[in-house]
């Protein structure tokens, strides 16, 4: 009798099984292998930290007014010229940059638009706490030869493909191809991505919440008294006693929840209110909503399903909460009772 195989199984086996069972095309599954190619480039560079001369500021900020670090660049010049000459995109848009950028014509040339955050959790990169990388992948509008940013103001629900790949104890990449999210490590000896979890799961109720709870002042009324019920524990009206995580790397907290569970929220607050939320729509937001979502969780705006959104901008901000499926529901729910009474 034959056993069933024990080969571990690659990043590129994965997604040629996914073709052949028609659920990603051949095009689709040659931009995943270079963006899976581009992150393993990043994850040395953040692997060699003072070593390789990787770690501080670059001196130069970007379009958001944020100072950028030496990765931030690096990665970002990574994912470019990897990407810029894959052959399978119209146009791709970075955090780091302020408008999107078309592939030129003397490029090989496809119909994907790919959004990134070339390295996300800039703030713990000199500190060698986890990092990564986020990205989306949206098909062009038909007709459309040379994309401008309009082109990119596609809600989640159009995305493709969606990915991020945490740079922590071990490099994980966590894909999704609208059918599941899964997991990838990054095999180092032998350089390339296994896969060690097929169709991630997102426990539905959760004991955990994140929240950089130093803006609590600034905070809406609905999330004081989410967040207050939630420290009230056993003796109030949530009945239980929860625990509390912030990485301050978007990536290394939701792929904590896509874990073991919990809720991720940076909700709107007066500081960040006249620019919409803190985090980025299009290639933050979105992105973790369609893996989450994929992995039986959900995420909101604590008013309207994330990937519903109609964006307006390329760097538009969003207020996030993401995560275990009933946790969010119970966010949205005091978000509602505020509206209803006010
Ligand atoms: O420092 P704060 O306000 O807690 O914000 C942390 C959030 O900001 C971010 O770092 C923004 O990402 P970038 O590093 O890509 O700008 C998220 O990853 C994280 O969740
Ligand atoms: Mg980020
Ligand atoms: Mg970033």
């Amino acid at each position: 009798m034959t056993q069933p195989s024990t080969t571990p199984v690659s990043l590129t086996r994965f997604l040629i099984e996914e073709q052949r069972a028609g659920r990603v095309s051949a095009d689709l599954r040659l931009l995943i292998e270079v963006v899976a190619r581009a992150c393993k480039t990043i994850s040395i560079a953040v692997g060699k930290g003072a070593l390789g001369g990787v770690l501080g500021d670059a001196g130069t900020g970007n379009i958001q007014g944020e100072a950028q670090k030496k990765l931030d660049v690096i990665a970002n010049d990574v994912l470019l010229e990897a990407n810029a000459w894959g052959g399978h995109l119209a146009g791709l848009a970075s955090e780091e940059m302020d408008h999107s950028m078309p592939i030129p014509d003397v490029y090989p040339r496809g119909n994907f638009l790919l959004l990134f955050d070339p390295l996300d959790g800039s703030s713990n990169i000199d500190v060698n706490v986890s990092v990564g990388t986020i990205f989306s992948v949206l098909r062009c509008p038909e007709g459309v030869v040379t994309p401008a940013d309009e082109h990119f103001l596609q809600p989640g629900t159009a995305q493709v493909a969606a990915g991020y790949c945490v740079y922590g104890p071990q490099t994980t990449l966590v894909l999704t191809v609208g059918h599941g999210t899964h997991a990838f490590t990054l095999d180092r000896e032998v350089g390339s991505f296994v896969l060690t979890t097929r169709g991630m799961r997102v426990p539905e109720e959760t004991k955990e919440f994140a929240v950089n709870a130093s803006n609590q002042r600034f905070w809406e009324p609905p999330m004081q008294r989410y967040v207050g019920d939630m420290l009230l524990g056993k003796e109030g009206p949530r009945g239980k006693d929860f625990n509390m995580r912030w990485i301050a790397s978007m990536v290394a907290d939701v792929h904590r929840i896509m874990t073991r569970g919990g809720i991720f929220s940076y909700p709107l607050d007066s500081k960040c209110a006249p620019k919409g939320g803190k985090l980025r729509l299009m290639y933050e937001a979105n992105p973790m909503s369609f893996l989450v979502e994929q992995a039986g969780g959900a995420a909101s705006t604590g008013r309207q399903r994330m990937m519903d959104v109609q964006p307006t901008g390329l760097h538009q901000r969003v207020p996030v909460f993401l995560g275990s499926k009933a946790e969010v529901e119970a966010a949205v729910r005091y978000h509602a009772e505020h509206d209803a009474a006010h």
